[in-house]
């Protein structure tokens, strides 16, 4: 049986200048202990604008902290303003990149398509893909999540070589549980990142599936992580309001201890 090392990732969204990006790593970097990241990877995903001062602070002071962005162009260079290349992040040393966040998907019409062509560019860049899916409330209610989040993670890696999705992040977000409080239950979770490894077998292999990191996220805090990341299937988890407290990310990091 494979080992996953867990990865708790902070999505701060459109929350952090700069400036408060420093301060915020900074207290990261205090408060974690090299123990901290002996079985479980730490990463931000910061907005464009914080990255090169986050690269800065953790290659000066050498943090064991991985950084990455929320988004990525699907295109290469060119004409395309206001898109940031893969390259570019690349150039940062950002380890990670969020693809099709359902805000992404919600309020600029990321598809499936979108996706699929921003996860090629990620790995064009030599960056690990989080690719977030989830279902929204209609579909929650109706029963349809699992086939509803499976289409979704098809059609985001199609004709994605088994050597590039064998490294990539697969984040769950139930869209309802998004920013609301409401928590997925931990049997919610599992049902669905189950179902995302068991097809993750189908179009790879099984042990490629046993090797991907499926995250949960959605209204995680210190006080419901532990049992989301006692499901079987759960990975880690994808982290956006309790993440912009560094206190209460840290608890987060430490869910062994909740
Ligand atoms: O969207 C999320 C992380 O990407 C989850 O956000 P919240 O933790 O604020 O619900």
């Amino acid at each position: 049986m494979t080992t996953r090392t867990p990865l708790m990732a902070g999505n701060w969204k459109m929350n952090l200048n700069h400036l408060e990006a420093i301060a915020h790593v900074q207290k990261l970097s205090f408060a974690l202990a090299d123990k901290d990241y002996e079985d479980v990877e730490v990463a931000v995903l910061a907005p464009f604008t914080d990255l090169r001062s986050v690269q800065t602070l953790v290659d000066g002071d050498k943090l064991k902290i991985k950084y990455g962005a929320q988004d990525i162009s699907a295109h290469d260079s060119g004409a395309y303003t206001g898109e940031i290349s893969g390259s570019m992040l690349a150039k940062l040393r950002c380890t990670y990149v969020a693809v099709g966040h359902s805000e992404r998907r919600q309020y600029h019409g990321e598809s499936d398509e979108i996706c699929n062509a921003k996860v090629k560019a990620a790995y064009l860049n030599g960056l690990t893909p989080i690719l977030c899916v989830g279902e929204g409330l209609d579909v929650r209610k109706a029963g349809n999540q699992v086939a509803h989040t499976l289409a979704q993670l098809d059609g985001a890696l199609k004709d994605i070589p088994a050597e590039q999705a064998e490294t990539i992040v697969i984040a769950y977000e139930p869209v309802w549980a998004i920013g609301t409080g409401e928590v997925a239950t931990p049997e919610d979770a599992q049902e669905v990142c189950g179902a995302i490894r068991r097809r993750l077998a189908e179009l790879y292999s099984q042990e490629l599936a046993d090797a991907v990191r499926i995250q949960y996220g959605g209204s995680v805090k210190s006080g419901n992580v532990a049992a989301i990341m006692a499901q079987p299937d759960v990975d880690g988890a994808l982290i956006g309001g309790a993440a912009l407290d560094a206190d209460e990310f840290v608890k987060i990091v430490r869910f062994r201890d909740q």
